[in-house]
């Protein structure tokens, strides 16, 4: 594909993203009753996923676009001692399974970000999370992959190219982040 057929096919696939709004707004307000109720979002992925869910992070934490309460979100991509600790004393597959067993508490909401939404350590993140009884929301791609099975909710990027799932994750996540603010500075 050229870059005119890019950037037609990812115009596209934004405008498609309006029969979603209801799913991100569902999205948010789970997330958005679980910070009100004073527990936590804790966010994984991969790669791209892992800076998105930094970034998510980053809005929640500090802020997005308006002056509000400091709300509680971790991204579990960033602390490079217990990555490796677990990467090279167990396995890298159960990166966020183990600290999801540490950090998790019932009534937290874990958000896992896949594009292929095939990628082990956040397939068995939410699976962790679900069996703690937590929260388990996927934001993936192409069909959903094996994610979509254990994730109690899955909101599908519907494209088989990888840098168009990110662009319009970002964007998703954006928006989630501006619901929840909205919300909580009605
Ligand atoms: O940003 C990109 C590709 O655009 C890559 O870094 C990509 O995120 C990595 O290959 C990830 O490991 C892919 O994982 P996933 O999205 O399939 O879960
Ligand atoms: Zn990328």
């Amino acid at each position: 594909m050229d870059f005119k057929e890019l950037c037609e096919q990812t115009a596209q696939k934004f405008f498609d993203l309006q029969s979603k709004e209801e799913e991100i707004r569902k999205i948010a307000t789970v997330i958005f009753n679980t910070l009100k109720n004073g527990n936590k979002l804790l966010i994984l992925g991969n790669g791209g996923s892992a800076a998105d869910a930094q970034h998510m992070a980053a809005e929640l934490v500090g802020r997005f676009l308006k002056e509000r309460k400091a709300l509680s979100a971790i991204a579990l991509t960033t602390d490079t001692s217990i990555l490796t600790s677990i990467s090279n004393d167990y396995s890298f597959d159960v990166i966020f399974e183990r600290q999801i067993e540490a950090l998790g508490k019932n009534k937290d909401v874990v958000f896992g970000i896949s594009t292929s939404g095939n990628s082990e350590n956040v397939y068995l993140g939410l699976k962790k999370a679900g069996q703690l009884g937590l929260t388990t929301i996927g934001l993936l791609g192409k069909n959903g992959g094996k994610i979509k099975d254990i994730a109690e909710i899955s909101l599908i990027v519907d494209s088989d190219y990888t840098p168009t799932i990110q662009e319009l994750h970002i964007f998703i996540i954006h928006n989630i982040c501006k619901i929840i603010e909205d919300l909580w500075t009605k």
